[in-house]
């Protein structure tokens, strides 16, 4: 049987931003689709408007079938895992009652769990053992994937020819998905990244400037690699698609919710009030990456930054002149 016969039919579990847009990426690589949402009102929109709640202006395909019982995702052969990491607990264990197992679960989420320190195919692991964890991540918004824009993603598991299969049929004339054996390294670069994303948005609101918020990238990148090396993960992951390409992305675009976020603090608002109802995976994730560096004695001075001014312990000035006022040292 070929990978594409094989992986004919994809299920997505998450109605949001980023499970539509990668059910519709699915959908023009050719496969069937099963877009599964807890909101049975949101999926009952989507079954007779085709339209998404969560992301406008796109507009599903007869490809994609979306429901509201999870069971139906038992026609699936590979799942896509698109809910918040701090989610992926409670949905896991669902998954795993309610589907055979060998199914590959591949996360699209980009986050650390905040309670276990868990990263996301460990989740999976623990709370669905009879899953195939694997990992989906890169520099990519919904809307641009929605729109058939030109996007190009990192697709890991530790079984290297799945990864290849997986890639191979999700890839699509818009979408160029890599695959990789080093899932750890490609999870890091996209739970970091939003942690970073905040930083780089928290300079652009304090009006701060782009070589301020060029040294932050920089900076945040040398925080990325230490803490992935620690890992022990590879450092060609670090510098793809997964770790420097969203690095870039998500820092350098307004269009980023971590960004935004980030902007909002600078520009003064509360934590409480900064994300405005948007979900900023980097908010949940910087407290614990810190905590998680600092367990393994690797500084990582603006996730803890972040962290802190998230707790509400620091101002974002009094955080920014405390990143410059350390000890001068070398750059590595
Ligand atoms: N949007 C983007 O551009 C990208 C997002 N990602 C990642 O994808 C993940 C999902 O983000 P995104 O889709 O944008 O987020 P959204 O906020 O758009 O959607 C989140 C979805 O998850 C659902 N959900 C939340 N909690 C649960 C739960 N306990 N059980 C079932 N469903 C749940 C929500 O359901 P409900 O509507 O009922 O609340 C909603 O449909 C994040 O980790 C994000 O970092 C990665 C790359 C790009
Ligand atoms: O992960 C993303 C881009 O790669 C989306 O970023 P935000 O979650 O910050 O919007």
């Amino acid at each position: 049987m070929t990978p594409s016969d094989r992986f004919a039919t994809i299920g997505v579990a998450g109605g949001g931003a980023f499970g539509a847009a990668l059910a519709l990426a699915a959908a023009r690589a050719g496969r069937r689709v099963i877009l599964w949402a807890r909101d049975a009102e949101a999926v009952a929109i989507m079954r007779e408007s085709r339209a998404v709640p969560r992301l406008p202006g796109a507009t599903l395909p007869e490809s994609v079938t979306p429901v509201a019982e999870m069971a139906a995702l038992s026609q699936a052969r590979a799942l896509i895992l698109a809910v918040p990491t701090q989610a992926l607990r409670p949905v896991c264990a669902d998954l795993a009652r309610a589907l055979p197992a060998g199914l590959p679960a591949i996360s699209a989420a980009k986050g650390i769990e905040q309670k276990s320190g868990l990263f996301t195919t460990q989740i999976v692991a623990e709370l669905w053992p009879g899953a195939v964890p694997a990992i989906l991540s890169g520099p990519s918004f919904a809307a641009d994937i929605a729109r058939g824009l030109p996007t190009a993603l990192t697709l890991a598991a530790s079984d290297a020819a799945l990864a290849q299969d997986l890639a191979e049929v999700l890839s699509s004339a818009s979408l160029r998905i890599y695959h990789s054996n080093d899932p750890r390294g490609v999870e890091i670069g996209g739970a970091a990244k939003n942690v970073l994303a905040i930083a780089a948005g928290i300079a652009i609101g304090l009006g701060y400037g782009e070589s301020a918020r060029a040294a932050l990238v920089a900076r945040g990148f040398a925080e990325l690699r230490r803490f992935g090396e620690a890992f022990g993960v590879q450092s060609e992951t670090l510098m793809g698609l997964s770790g420097l390409g969203d690095v870039v992305l998500s820092c350098a675009s307004a269009q980023s919710r971590n960004f935004a976020y980030g902007l909002a603090l600078g520009q003064g608002r509360s934590p409480a009030e900064a994300a405005g109802g948007k979900l900023a995976e980097g908010a949940f994730t910087a407290a614990i990456l810190a905590e998680m560096a600092q367990a393994r004695q690797i500084e990582t001075p603006i996730a803890e930054a972040v962290a802190a001014i998230i707790a509400g312990e620091v101002g974002v000035r009094e955080a920014v002149a405390g990143l410059l006022a350390r000890p001068i040292r070398a750059e590595n």
